[in-house]
């Protein structure tokens, strides 16, 4: 980015072999007429950064990458390295893997199970109107690491410059610091997705949903307001956003709602407040590839849920009217149209929301009723299920030599291509995990 220096204009005129009294007022006069230009062409400059950062925030990362560079091109000279983190969820698998086997013919991704454990940070490099793209993969354990770097092009920008990008760029999630484990591959996951106005009465809802079905709540807004609390890097720009009543991007909701799945360990998840907005939804689903088993959605009238939202007390920055008001209006313009998108499948149960607390719990509990038994997820991973395996693994230790007795790291072991890491953490009957080597 080209900022004027006043300066060094000054620093050169000084320097100047015609710096004499005679000429001092129309070099003067010059100099001024100068720093003026230089001025108007900084602020001009300031202004299309700001113009970047509003649209960032405002349509959040996803869509306008392409835009995005496009703008910035002509301040950066090419070619140039521009670091996008995060981006598992801005490409998906399908169009990684021909990207991955052109780059690298020999490349096979035979367990695409795995797949879900390899963290990619893509390089793009900007030179003229070509786009290419190099990958790093990364399969990151705590304590363990391994990345690799497939690059067309070496680098041309030193990490500072990359940082200033990276950070114009609005978001700034590192897989390598938020690595997320293996998300849980062989369990069936059960998610309901709780949405509603603000103030709509979802968190209260959830909390006696916990109660009497065995649910997980995981809050996107508790979430994010947690992550803002814990110093991250993120937390300028989401707590920026939730002030504004705006959408934090999907890579960053979804990291966040993943690792707690992960570290929750249950199978049964109440999503309330996501998603938001349709990049919310597909990007999860994406990245997850789950379906929600139904969504609830509590319907409520604005003038209610501004009385509620003004008395709710938990000294929220974004419970002020003025952000109240924007919420509404995103709530409106962004999530209303992922109700209907699930409405048109099915999917969502209406709950009047006015009634006393107490009588919408009534409606949502016969909403939940196939839930009702508390056993019934054991029933689903229970013993039953299991049985064909144990047998198995009975057959496999009676004939220990037999080729039947393989476990999976020594099958892992024997694949080409393929490097076996174990868990360092955790417990042991955790899965074995692999990563491109
Ligand atoms: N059915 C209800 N009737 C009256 N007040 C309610 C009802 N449900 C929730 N509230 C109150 O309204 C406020 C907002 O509820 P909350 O569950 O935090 O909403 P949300 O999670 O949808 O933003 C809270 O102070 C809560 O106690
Ligand atoms: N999927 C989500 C959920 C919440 N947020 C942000 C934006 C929301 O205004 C705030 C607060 O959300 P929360 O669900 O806690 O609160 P309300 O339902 O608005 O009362 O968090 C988000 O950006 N993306």
């Amino acid at each position: 980015m080209e900022i004027w220096d006043e300066s060094d204009v000054l620093r050169r005129e000084i320097f100047r072999p015609h710096h004499d009294i005679d000429v001092a007022g129309e070099v003067e006069s010059k100099l001024r007429a100068e720093i003026d230009v230089a001025r108007a062409k900084t602020e001009r400059l300031r202004g299309e950064v700001r113009r970047l950062e509003g649209e960032l925030t405002n349509k959040s990362l996803r869509p306008i990458v392409p835009e995005v560079l496009k703008a910035l091109k002509p301040y950066l000279q090419s070619p140039k390295r521009v670091i996008i983190e995060g981006v598992e969820s801005l490409l998906s698998w399908p169009l990684l893997t021909p990207v991955l086997n052109f780059l690298r013919p020999k490349y096979r991704n035979p367990f695409p199970i795995f797949s879900s454990i390899i963290f990619l940070a893509t390089t793009l490099y900007i030179n003229e109107l070509e786009i290419s793209i190099s990958l790093r993969h990364r399969c990151e354990r705590r304590g363990e690491e391994k990345t690799e770097a497939f690059e067309s092009k070496p680098p041309s920008l030193s990490d500072t410059e990359i940082s200033n990008i990276i950070a114009l760029m609005g978001t700034t999630v590192d897989p390598s610091k938020d690595a997320v484990e293996s998300f849980p591959g062989d369990k069936k996951i059960s998610v309901v997705f709780v949405l509603g106005g603000p103030g709509s009465g979802k968190g209260t809802q959830c909390a006696k949903i916990v109660e009497n079905f065995g649910f997980t709540h995981l809050s996107a807004g508790d979430l994010l307001r947690a992550e803002i609390k814990s110093g991250s890097e993120n937390g300028t720009m989401i707590s920026n956003m939730i002030k504004e009543g705006k959408i934090v991007p999907s890579e960053v909701t979804i990291k966040l709602l993943q690792k707690a799945m992960i570290e929750n360990g249950n199978d049964k998840f109440l999503i309330d407040g996501f998603p938001r907005n349709e990049e919310n939804r597909a990007a999860f689903e994406s990245v997850t590839k789950i379906e929600p088993e139904f969504i609830l959605f509590f319907e409520c009238p604005e003038e209610e849920m501004e009385r509620r939202l003004l008395s709710r007390n938990q000294g929220r920055d974004d419970d002020n009217i003025e952000t109240i008001r924007k919420r509404f209006k995103v709530f409106m313009e962004s999530s209303m149209p992922v109700v209907e998108y699930y409405d048109q499948k099915g999917k969502v149960h209406k709950v009047d929301a006015m009634k006393p607390v107490d009588e919408v719990f009534e409606t949502v509990k016969a909403i939940f009723s196939p839930f009702n038994s508390k056993n019934q997820s054991e029933y689903h991973h229970g013993p039953v299920l299991y049985l064909p395996f144990i047998v198995l693994c009975f057959n496999c230790l009676l004939l220990s030599s037999s080729p039947f007795t393989c476990n999976l790291s020594m099958l892992l072991n024997k694949i080409p291509g393929i490097a076996r890491y174990s868990k360092v953490t955790g417990s042991t009957d955790q899965p074995v995990e692999a990563c491109i080597p």
